[in-house]
């Protein structure tokens, strides 16, 4: 089976933030990932991550001003500045907090304007060229509508697209087989197709996004695809819990018993 990764946006929400990290710990996992850490110092975070004995799998980017509806800055071209900013901001959390990646959101944006267009592409080459000199893996993600309305990066064959035109080994896909199957079906086949480009994998149940085994999708088989793909990744449980986290780790103790 794959390593999996707690994702502390969305697990252990019975806890605050920065004590997230020892409940996953305490819960059997090895590993942690999150959306954002910037609301406290990266040194704060760093200290959490390591007490608890833990490894970074991955965080996101500055997405601009969350609660005003910001999903990410890369294709908005009146927002370059502060993109740019956002990157400097990323670099230094992820080289105190020791993240191998970081997710790079697109932003919301008409995905046929040839201005958002160009922009995302600049900004995915600057973000390429900025975290390979620190030796940072850099993903990007498509996200369904349903959830993301709007969001610019809505589609797995255009994302693919943008990785293989930048061509760098660094520069990867985020698939996240809960986006997958709500924009296109066809997980299995996509895994086989896309794994050379994929640099991380999220798991949650579809269509309601909770434990995996508990929606439409057989997850274990999917898992056991993605182990045969030769996947060496984490693979972040991005779920929201039906009710208690612990409670709900069923599922990963009937594919083997550990969380990581
Ligand atoms: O799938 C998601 O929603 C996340 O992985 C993310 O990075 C943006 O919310
Ligand atoms: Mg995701």
């Amino acid at each position: 089976m794959p390593r999996f990764a707690a994702n502390l946006t969305m697990m252990f929400n019975e806890h605050a933030f920065l004590d997230r990290f020892q409940a996953a710990a305490d819960a059997g996992f090895t590993a942690v990932e999150y959306l954002f850490p910037y609301d406290d110092p990266a040194e704060t975070v760093s200290g959490r991550l390591e007490a608890a004995g833990l490894e970074q799998a991955l965080f996101n980017m500055p997405p601009g001003n969350w609660s005003d509806g910001d999903r990410g800055l890369a294709a908005l071209p009146d927002r370059a500045q502060e993109f740019r900013a956002s990157v400097d901001t990323a670099i230094r959390y992820a080289e105190v907090i020791g993240t191998p990646l970081l997710h790079m959101m697109a932003g919301l944006a008409d995905a046929r304007d040839p201005e958002a267009i160009r922009c995302y592409r600049n900004s995915l080459r600057y973000t390429a060229e900025r975290t390979g000199e620190a030796g940072i893996g850099l993903v990007i993600e498509p996200i369904n509508g349903r959830d993301m309305p709007g969001y610019f990066l809505n589609d797995f064959d255009r994302a693919l697209g943008f990785v293989r035109e930048l061509d760098l080994p660094h520069v990867r896909l985020q698939f996240d087989i809960y986006h997958r199957q709500i924009l296109h079906g066809d997980v299995t086949m996509a895994l086989r197709a896309m794994m050379p480009h994929i640099g991380h994998i999220q798991t949650a149940s579809v269509p309601l996004r909770n434990e995996p085994g508990t929606g439409e999708l057989d997850d274990a088989r999917i898992f056991a695809e993605i182990d045969a793909l030769g996947y060496a990744g984490f693979v972040g449980c991005e779920y929201r819990p039906k009710a208690s986290t612990v409670d709900g780790l069923g599922w990963l103790k009937a594919l083997g018993g550990r969380a990581a």
